[in-house]
């Protein structure tokens, strides 16, 4: 993005609702260019040389907007963090979704708490909703066998099982010994080259995130690529950012599953009047990002601001210069 004037660069720190992969409060830089706002979050973590593809999403928000959508809303997933089987009930069943997706085998949590929390998700979905699991890499192959087992069990039937194991190796074994699909996330979006990454085998679901994935256009030439039905997933990002999410699965060929961008209902606050919360399961497809009219209410102090303009500052050459080449 060329010359960003910094009235035109807003940095958000949004509590969170409930501890959601180690993180208490998600930040983030939105900016804006011609076509409107776009969100670069990459997670406190991320190297600059990670953090690229997360400005290139951002860019093209701002700079080219989005591909036309092929339709005009999708059915979202419930998130449910690690928390109690009464908390994780409530949520499932305050979100009007069909579908949730649940954290297992978090740190310093047992097998046996996992299968009590999809046991309260699927009471709180009723026989006709779907359960998926997502142990984000946590488990080695025999472990995950065991696991997903269980899982399947106490969840009464698993939609599919979300990175299980780290490598794409460790993924195609789970998957010869398993009945429930498997999942594919961080085998796609952390790949050196997420074009090139042979998924096909080793899993039967992708999933794709637009930011970590470079946009929207760069994610649907990862979809088409893996050959594989896509879930379209958020990184937990203000609506700004879910709304480019909300774009790819917009824009995809087919959508044969919920996807992971109900997150909104994360944090406890979010910096639009017009946040892309679920009604009755479903988001629509929007044609832009909405207006960060309530930034105020989740505006960064100073110091965290310092921080991500300085972060922007580092990452923004890069990824100029990833551009050209
Ligand atoms: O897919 C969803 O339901 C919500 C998004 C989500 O779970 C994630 C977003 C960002 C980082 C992750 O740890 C996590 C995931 O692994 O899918
Ligand atoms: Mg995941």
């Amino acid at each position: 993005m060329p010359s960003l004037s910094t009235s035109s660069v807003l940095v958000y720190a949004a509590p969170m609702r409930h501890r959601f992969r180690g993180i208490t409060t998600r930040e983030g830089l939105l900016l804006r260019g011609e076509a409107g706002w776009g969100e670069f979050c990459p997670f406190a973590e991320y190297s600059d040389a990670e953090s690229v593809p997360w400005l290139a999403s951002a860019v093209e928000a701002g700079e080219r907007g989005w591909p036309e959508p092929v339709r005009d809303r999708v059915p979202v997933n419930a998130t449910v963090p690690v928390l109690s089987p009464e908390r994780a009930h409530e949520l499932v069943a305050a979100s009007g979704c069909r579908t949730a997706k649940v954290k297992v085998a978090g740190a310093g949590t047992t097998l046996s708490e996992d299968c009590d929390r999809v046991a309260a998700v699927r009471s709180a979905l009723g026989p006709g909703g779907a359960i998926r699991v997502d142990a984000n890499m946590a488990w080695e192959v025999d472990e995950a066998v065991h696991a997903i087992r269980e899982l399947d069990r106490a969840a009464g039937g698993l939609e599919y099982a979300e990175q299980p194991c780290a490598s794409i190796e460790e993924l195609a074994a789970v998957r010869r010994r398993v009945d429930v699909r498997i999942a594919a996330d961080e085998s796609i979006r952390r790949a050196e080259d997420p074009l090139k990454v042979a998924v096909a085998g080793a899993a039967d679901v992708a999933v794709i995130k637009v930011a970590p994935l470079g946009g929207v256009r760069r994610a649907l030439r990862v979809a088409e690529a893996c050959g594989l039905p896509c879930v379209v997933s958020s990184a937990v990002e203000s609506s700004v950012g879910l709304a480019a999410g909300l774009a790819l699965a917009g824009a995809l060929p087919s959508l044969d599953f919920a996807c992971g961008l109900g997150t909104a209902a994360l944090l406890t606050d979010d910096v639009t009047s017009t946040p892309l919360s679920p009604v009755d399961g479903y988001l629509p497809v929007p044609r832009r990002a909405p207006e960060p009219d309530r930034f105020e209410a989740v505006r960064a102090d100073d110091a965290r601001r310092a921080w991500w303009l300085d972060r922007l500052a580092r990452v923004q050459p890069i990824q100029a210069a990833a551009n050209r080449s």
